[in-house]
Formats: C-alpha cells, sequence, structure tokens
C-alpha cells in the first residue's frame, strides 16, 4: 500500500510475456476447398461473407468458393486489381456488415483481406491460389504507400484452406516466386543476427530457427518442385504457413525479410510490375549473401534448380536499376538494420550485380 492507500502494482522483475497469435484450422491439401462450408461453421463466424480476390483468383477459386459458402451464407465478392490504400478504403466499405472475410488469391489479395479485417474488427480466412509468396498465414500486412512498403500489424488468418489441385495449376513462375520468398530467409536472418550484434536489436532464437529450417527443408525437396507437381505445391505451400508462422512468433516479418527485401522494395519503386516479389527477393538474396561473406552460389543454385530468376534481365530489369535498388534499400525501413545500411558503394553496388552473371 502507498501511503495514500491506493495498491501500488509491483513491477514484475521478470516481464517478457508476449501474445501471439497463429491461424487455428489449417488445411493443405488435394480438394481441400470443397470442405470451405465446414471449417466456416467450424469456426462459427456469422452468416455472411466478403469474397476479397483479384481478377485471375476469381476464376481459379473465388467463383466456385462462392458458390460452395452460398448453400448457408449471403455471400458477395470484391475483386481487387490491386492493393493501395484507396483499394483498402473502398475494400473497407464493401466489407461493411459483413460478419467474416475470405483472400482469395496471391499476396495482395490475401493482405488486403488480412488488412480489411484487421481494420473491420471481423475474422477472415486465407484461401490461396498460388504458392507465391509467405503471407498466406502471417499476421502482418505488407501495404506499399508513397514512402515505400509498409510492414503493417494484423491478424493472421482464423483459418488457411490452400488446395493443392488449384495451387499446381497455377503458373509455375508463381512458385518458384515462393521458393524464391522462402530460400531468402536465409539472408533474412543473417541480417537479423547483423542487427542483433550491432544495433542490440532482440533476436527470437524459435522464429529464427524455424524461419532457417523451413528454407532448408524447401531446398532439401527441390527435385519435387517442378510445373504442375502437386507434390511440390503441397511441399512449398506448407513451407510458406511455416515461414509464416515464424512471423507471428517473432511479431514481426523480420525473420523472413531482411535487406533482399528492402531491395525488392525499392525495385517495386523504381521498375513497378516487372518482377514478382520472390523473385526480387531471390536475387536480392544472391547479392547480400556475398555482402555477409556467405555461399552466393549455393543460393544462386537453388533459385536456378527451381526456375527461378537470377538476374534482373530475366524480369526485364536493366543492371542500372538494380544497382539504383540496391543504393535506395537503406531509404526503405530505415529502422530495419541490414547489410545494405552499412554504407554500400556504388562501384559495390555494380561490382554485385555484374557477379549475378558470373558463370
Ligand atoms: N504479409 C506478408 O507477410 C507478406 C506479404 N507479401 C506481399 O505479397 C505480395 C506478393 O504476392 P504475389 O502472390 O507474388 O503477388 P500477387 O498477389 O500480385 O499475385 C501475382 C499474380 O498471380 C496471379 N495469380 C494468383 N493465383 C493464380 C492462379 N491460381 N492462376 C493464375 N494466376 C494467379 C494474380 O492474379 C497476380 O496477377 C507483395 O505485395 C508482397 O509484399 C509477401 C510475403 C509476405
Ligand atoms: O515479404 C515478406 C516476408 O517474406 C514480408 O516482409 P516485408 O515486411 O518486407 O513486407
Ligand atoms: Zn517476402
Amino acid at each position: 500500500m502507498s501511503a495514500d492507500g491506493i495498491k501500488v502494482l509491483k513491477k514484475p522483475q521478470f516481464d517478457k510475456s508476449r501474445w501471439l497469435q497463429m491461424p487455428r484450422d489449417v488445411l493443405i491439401g488435394h480438394g481441400t476447398i470443397e470442405q470451405l462450408p465446414k471449417v466456416c461453421e467450424d469456426l462459427h463466424l456469422g452468416k455472411s461473407a466478403l469474397i476479397i480476390a483479384g481478377e485471375n483468383t476469381l476464376k481459379a477459386a473465388g467463383g466456385h468458393a462462392k458458390e460452395l459458402l452460398e448453400e448457408k451464407y449471403s455471400v458477395d465478392i470484391f475483386c481487387a486489381k490491386n492493393i493501395s490504400l484507396e483499394t483498402i478504403e473502398n475494400a473497407e466499405k464493401s466489407a461493411e456488415g459483413f460478419d467474416f472475410i475470405l483472400g482469395v488469391g496471391g499476396g495482395k489479395a490475401i493482405d488486403l483481406a488480412k488488412i480489411v479485417s484487421y481494420n473491420l474488427d471481423c475474422q477472415f480466412i486465407s484461401v490461396p491460389t498460388a504458392a507465391s509468396h509467405d503471407g498466406i498465414a502471417s499476421a502482418r500486412a505488407s501495404v506499399p504507400t508513397a514512402g515505400g512498403s509498409v510492414s503493417l500489424d494484423a491478424h493472421p488468418p482464423h483459418a488457411i484452406v490452400a488446395d493443392t489441385e488449384i495451387i499446381a495449376k497455377a503458373p509455375h513462375r508463381l512458385m518458384a516466386s515462393g521458393c524464391a520468398d522462402i530460400i531468402s530467409n536465409h539472408t533474412a536472418i543473417l541480417d537479423w543476427e547483423l542487427s542483433h550484434r550491432m544495433k542490440g536489436e532482440s533476436i527470437s532464437e524459435y522464429a529464427a530457427a524455424l524461419s532457417k529450417m523451413t528454407a532448408e527443408i524447401l531446398v532439401k525437396n527441390a527435385h519435387l518442385i517442378y510445373p504442375g507437381s502437386e507434390e511440390g505445391a503441397w511441399i512449398v505451400t506448407k513451407a510458406l504457413v511455416s515461414s509464416g508462422v515464424a512471423m507471428s512468433i517473432a511479431g514481426s516479418s523480420r525473420p523472413a525479410s531482411g535487406g533482399e527485401h528492402k531491395f525488392s522494395h525499392a525495385l517495386d519503386i523504381l521498375s513497378p510490375e516487372r518482377g514478382l516479389h520472390g523473385e526480387q527477393c531471390g536475387i536480392g538474396s544472391i547479392m547480400t549473401m556475398y555482402l555477409h561473406g556467405g555461399n552466393w552460389r549455393e543460393v544462386r543454385e537453388s533459385l536456378k534448380d527451381i526456375g527461378a530468376p537470377i538476374t534482373p534481365r530475366q524480369l526485364g530489369i536493366d543492371d542500372e536499376t538494380a544497382v539504383k535498388a540496391l543504393l535506395m534499400a537503406k531509404e526503405i525501413r530505415p529502422e530495419r538494420f541490414t547489410i545494405l545500411d552499412m554504407g554500400l558503394e556504388r562501384k559495390c553496388a555494380e561490382k554485385l550485380v555484374k557477379m549475378l552473371y558470373m558463370e
């Protein structure tokens, strides 16, 4: 008791409590989309749902999801061309009054559903149509703004329904891009460890180990990942979910996003709509692995084996733009310290890009 009789709460000597949020139901496999009504029923999500999808993903799965749910729920569709602050606002208006949201698509549709459900405080289900990104399960949403990409807090999906039959039919480029997003975890972790040593940033050993292990298992199974392979789709989707869980454990995208991601976000500004997110991160990861003194040739071989690009020109991006993106990376999320924030010189950036073409 204090002198005036008010109970004073003692500051705990040890307080590292954290509130982790994870998906509750996770279905990954052949034909799982048919289980959507059952999953919604199991989770008692309400009576009405808004499906957020893109044009392609509406055809690939969104339309069928609507048919399946309509037997029990009132369902509408919001078709999004991109993710931007304006689209988020429009999607939020469309979602008002609905009990829950489904994000059906690639990373942009899922991030949009994630952020809208977070802002409206309702649940959402992640229905990936491609194994192209590790936002399928994460509690983060990456949103482009005028000042570059930002990673916003969000809820993880309440459930994930990943139908490997649908995912295997998506263009192989998307799956190779998802693999590259995972392979880049190697350098994301090196950057995190570097920041821990140099800046005292706290690090979660569990999140880092899970992220690293996910990349290792993926590379070990690379021979099963080829165009049209449903087993490959299953392996990659599991890796993407696992990487998303690592982000939830960390409470940030740190275990899966380092300098190679800042390079990719810079390319999105300098050369929009050329490369896919994971493709750009993979190329960035070859270069940042070199800077870390690691085995950059091994990263390059893993990407090549999976069918992911290893040079900017393969994406229609000229070398000078890649050099500029390397130098611009330090301006993207400056609070995220990485090997690209240590004073990279132009002549070294040029050398890094040239190195990508070496035999
Ligand atoms: N929130 C998070 O933790 C994470 C977010 N991201 C974000 O995700 C985005 C990248 O995701 P992507 O999927 O690469 O981009 P995306 O969502 O733009 O999809 C790429 C393309 O694939 C098409 N597509 C998807 N499924 C298809 C199918 N079954 N058949 C035919 N076409 C299909 C889409 O219509 C689109 O044209 C970026 O904005 C990135 O920042 C990436 C990783 C983690
Ligand atoms: O892409 C991500 C992880 O793969 C998320 O990272 P960002 O925080 O860089 O958007
Ligand atoms: Zn990524």
